[in-house]
């Protein structure tokens, strides 16, 4: 699974801290990014040891992680209910916003975090800040990605085409989509910038997550700092 910045020990102590509030019988929305696996390579080690869990992936990576650590999985369309969804954020702001995407899976991201009865989020402090001002993942369709551009420059906002790493040309979502890296500087209120991106046609997910996250547990080298919605 890719990584991004922080301390491994930090991911995986806030990770391993979430994957011990699941009990026997939970389904639980399996995130994407380095910290939510380690939350699934500690719920593959509690399968082991006998709890009985079902998980939910939110992508390809968390699927096939899911898969080796033998968590058994479910479709999203064949639950009724998920109990708890664990998920990593690349920033998470005093009120509980995040911006999510680094991974290009926040829209199946979102459809899971939104669903679950309680979403944590697992961090290392890298991730914290008072206010978001990361650019913001938009996943768009591949033949809306220039009207989804003009869209958010009248926004004051700078779109980046995502560039694949080990491929030429641009990164294509688990979805079949691209991903345009959107920078709006700091943000204040993302409320109303999630409201302006949700209804721009052609655009399928934002990375801004506003008023989804009931805690965020944070990892530090004495131990995990809960921080819950009020
Ligand atoms: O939103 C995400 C993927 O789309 C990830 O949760 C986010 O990028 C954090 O990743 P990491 O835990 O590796 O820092």
């Amino acid at each position: 699974m890719k990584t991004s910045g922080g301390s491994d020990a930090a991911k995986r102590r806030a990770g391993e801290h979430a994957a011990d509030l699941v009990t026997d019988g939970d389904v639980v929305g399996l995130g994407t990014g380095s910290t939510a696996a380690h939350a699934i390579r500690a719920l593959g080690r509690a399968v082991d040891a006998g709890l009985d869990v079902q998980g939910v992936a939110t992508s390809y990576a968390s699927r096939d992680l899911a898969r080796e650590v033998g968590l058994p999985l479910v479709e999203l369309g064949a639950v009724s209910r998920i109990d708890l969804a664990i998920d990593g954020a690349d920033q998470v702001s005093d009120d509980l916003a995040l911006i999510k995407g680094g991974g290009a899976a926040h829209a199946r991201e979102k459809v899971v975090d939104a669903a679950a009865a309680r979403f944590v989020v697992v961090a290392d402090p890298s991730k914290e800040t008072a206010t978001l001002d990361r650019s913001v993942p938009v996943e768009v369709l591949p033949d809306a990605r220039a009207t989804v551009r003009r869209a958010v420059r009248d926004l004051d906002g700078e779109p980046t085409l995502r560039a694949a790493e080990r491929k030429d040309g641009p990164v294509v979502t688990d979805n079949g989509n691209l991903v345009l890296d959107c920078d709006f500087g700091a943000l204040p209120d993302p409320g109303s910038l999630a409201t302006a991106l949700a209804t721009t046609p052609g655009v399928v997910a934002h990375g801004l997550f506003v008023d989804l996250a009931d805690e965020v547990h944070v990892g530090h080298a004495d131990g995990v700092r809960v921080r819950a919605r009020d």
